[in-house]
């Protein structure tokens, strides 16, 4: 960066500069007469030392990416043109001006040292108007910014609490939601059960028909739990075929009806490989359990577990319970 002289001495005028627009021309002009114009050149990063001061893009343009660290909202920054300043939130607010300035090519810039500035506002509400219009322009932008990243966060943390595959809740969903389910049903007294559900001989469909139509079988069984509970149970994919129904308020006599009725509903769904043949019937195997004093998530997972690995012993396409 180098000094190339004064903005009394350029070809620049003060109806260049977008910040005095409708100010009184001839005094601020004298105002800004001696102060300096630096050139910058194309990929120099302008580094403040000292108070920030204001700068106006003469010619050029320049990118101001904002601290990062400082946990801005708006970290892809934004081009600053001719006309336009860059800094003035940070001479108005006295802070170092950490936003980091970079020339996208060979810039010319009015610096405005900050007890300048406060001088001019002092005399001109033209100038104070401006101001007040920038800022409030620049927070309506920062919160539009941060109104679109909260929308984004939401939706790749619903993404991430998903299964891509079945649109069911995940394991990290699961992971986070059974022990807070839990505490509260404990905390009013209510009871809660789980239904784990395996599809039966899934390794066979795979195999004999492919994975995409194993992939259809598990969005269909999938259906059957979605359809199937009521709006305050959750329907979960725990892993690979298994699926679990976390039923709130449900006791153990509750829970066995509504695996009954899943299992019913199961092997009533029709599958198609790719909207062709309908494929053969599924049968799931279930495995329920009731939270018990003493049982927490982990234990009442491995309870449905064990019921479960009894159902399949047992023949499968049926219900075990823990008793
Ligand atoms: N198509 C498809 N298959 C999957 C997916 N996840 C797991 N599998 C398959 O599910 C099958 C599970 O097989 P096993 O654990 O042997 O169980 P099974 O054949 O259902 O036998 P039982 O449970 O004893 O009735 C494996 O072949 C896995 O590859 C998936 O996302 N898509």
């Amino acid at each position: 960066m180098e000094s190339i002289g004064t903005f009394g001495a350029s070809p620049y005028t003060i109806r260049d500069l977008h910040l005095f627009r409708d100010t009184h021309e001839a005094s601020v002009a004298a105002a800004l007469a001696p102060c300096v114009i630096n050139r910058v050149a194309k990929g120099e990063q302008l580094r403040e030392r000292g108070p920030a001061r204001l700068y106006i893009v003469l010619s050029g343009s320049l990118a101001v990416v904002p601290d990062t660290k400082a946990g801005s909202a708006d970290t892809f920054g934004t081009t600053v043109r001719p006309g336009e300043s860059v800094g003035e939130q940070s001479v108005l607010d006295e802070a170092v001006n950490r936003e980091t300035m970079t020339a996208l090519e060979d810039c010319e810039l009015l610096v405005i040292e900050p007890d300048l500035v406060w001088r001019l506002i002092d005399q001109s509400n033209g100038l104070a108007r401006n101001l007040l219009r920038l800022l409030s322009f620049r927070i309506r932008a920062a919160n539009a910014q941060l109104r679109r990243r909260q929308k984004l966060g939401e939706f790749y943390r619903q993404l991430s609490l998903n299964d891509s595959l079945t649109g069911l809740y995940n394991r990290a969903w699961l992971d986070d939601a059974l022990p807070r389910l839990i505490a509260r049903c404990r905390e009013h007294g209510n009871p809660l059960s789980i239904v784990m559900v395996d599809l039966d001989h899934f390794k066979k469909l795979n195999d004999t028909h492919g994975h995409v139509a194993g992939d259809s079988a598990l969005c269909a069984a999938a259906s059957v739990l979605r359809d199937a509970l009521r709006p305050t149970d959750f329907a979960v994919r725990y892993g690979g075929e298994e699926m679990m129904a976390i039923l709130p308020d449900a006791g153990a006599e509750l829970a066995l009806k509504i695996a009954e009725r899943l299992r019913q509903r199961m092997r009533e769904a029709v599958v198609f490989e790719g909207m062709r043949l309908p494929l053969p019937h599924i049968t799931g195997s279930f495995g329920v359990a009731t939270l018990a004093p003493g049982l927490d998530d982990r234990a009442l997972i491995a309870a449905a577990d064990c019921a479960l690995y009894r159902a399949k012993e047992s023949g499968r396409d049926r219900i075990c319970t823990t008793d």
